[in-house]
């Protein structure tokens, strides 16, 4: 078990510097999920962990060791690459054991499959299992020598949704079962929410904010950060004490606040109902998504996406009033754009 910490981290390409003084820190046995849009940097922090690329600048510690400067054979970290990365000549047998001592390498490489629910796929070559049965080898592989540290690099993306889900909540449960501290990149918000102990939001080279997934989604540092992770509502208001002016009516806050600004409420707060009390806007689009429903309402000038429960009681072109639930967390900043946002 082993803490990884990240201080400081500059890197790039020749001239150009990707990331800007990355600080991260994964507790030892958890995995933290390094989340951001295209671009941001998430592999090539990835690749200075891993020990692929030297940093400019910034340390790396694996537990208490220093690793900065190491080779990556010597890191005691191991990748699970996003996809084709199993030897497709070699059995599944071969791949997991692939580079372990002879000794015990038989026995390993059983526990592994064991572990990843492939007991008995020894013989098997790589061409004969599913996209995600290979992703498990590769996840076994990686585990294989009992590493200090893996490091996940989209593992799921060549995935279709169904096998996607499953596959992340066996990832979970055989990385806390090995207690492997582990670093998974993704630019997959539900991945990164439902399989993170710590979600890493990364932006133009740093990690803007790190936390618990409920404390990124609930309490995030900015409206970047908010529409990013999860979808939001925001709406401009005028705060006083501990409520603000909006759209949709006095929204209670999170915390006091004074002036201009942009309240945050997240869909599932916006609650419309074809009777009630509160400001009155108008059904603009419904979406249906088995579980719940989305609904797009104009309140005044303002379009706002609600998340309700199926079945739905309201349509296209209903008036309804909007009920909000919980508190709104208040932002002091100009907004541009006074629609509601949807995940990017
Ligand atoms: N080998 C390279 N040489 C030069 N520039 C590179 C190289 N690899 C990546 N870059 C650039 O560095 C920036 C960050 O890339 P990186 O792959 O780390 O982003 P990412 O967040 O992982 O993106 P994605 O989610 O699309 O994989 C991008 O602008 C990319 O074009």
């Amino acid at each position: 078990m082993t803490e990884l910490t990240i201080t400081g981290l500059t890197a790039g390409y020749g001239a150009t510097r990707v990331l800007r003084g990355v600080d991260l820190t994964v507790p030892s046995g958890s995995l933290a999920a390094v989340l951001g849009p295209s671009g941001c940097g998430k592999t090539t922090l990835l690749r200075v962990v891993a020990g692929f690329l030297r940093p400019m600048a910034g340390e790396v510690k694996l537990g208490g060791r220093v690793v900065t400067s190491l080779a990556p054979e010597r890191r005691r970290a191991t990748v699970v690459p996003q996809e084709g990365a199993l030897f497709p000549h070699l059995t599944v047998g071969a791949n997991v054991g692939y580079g372990l001592p002879r000794a015990g390498r038989a026995q390993r490489v059983a526990e592994m499959l064991q572990l990843i629910g492939l007991a008995g796929f020894e013989k098997r070559k790589p061409a004969e299992l599913s996209g995600g049965q290979q992703q498990r080898v590769a996840l076994a592989r990686a585990l294989a020598p009992a590493p200090d540290l893996v490091l996940l690099d989209e593992p799921f993306s060549a995935l279709d949704a169904g096998l996607r889900a499953d596959l992340r909540a066996d990832v979970r449960r055989v990385l806390r079962a090995a207690g492997t501290t582990a670093l998974l990149v993704t630019h997959d918000q539900d991945e990164a929410l439902s399989m993170a102990d710590v979600v890493a939001v990364m932006r133009d080279g740093v990690v803007v904010q790190a936390g618990p997934p409920d404390d990124v989604y609930s309490r995030p540092v900015d409206l970047g950060v908010a529409t990013f992770v999860g979808e939001a509502v925001l709406l401009p208001a005028v705060a006083s004490g501990g409520s603000a002016a909006s759209a949709l009516g006095t929204i209670d806050l999170t915390a006091e606040a004074t002036g201009s600004g942009t309240v945050l409420l997240r869909p599932e707060q916006v609650n419309p109902d074809l009777d009630g009390e509160g400001v009155i806007a108008k059904v603009l689009r419904t979406s249906f998504h088995g579980h719940d429903a989305t609904v797009t309402l104009l309140a005044g000038e303002t379009e706002l996406v609600s998340r309700v429960p199926a079945p739905l009681r309201i349509a296209e072109g209903d008036n309804v009033r909007i009920r909000v639930s919980g508190r709104g967390r208040f932002y002091p900043a100009p907004m541009k754009d006074t629609r509601s946002t949807h995940d990017s």
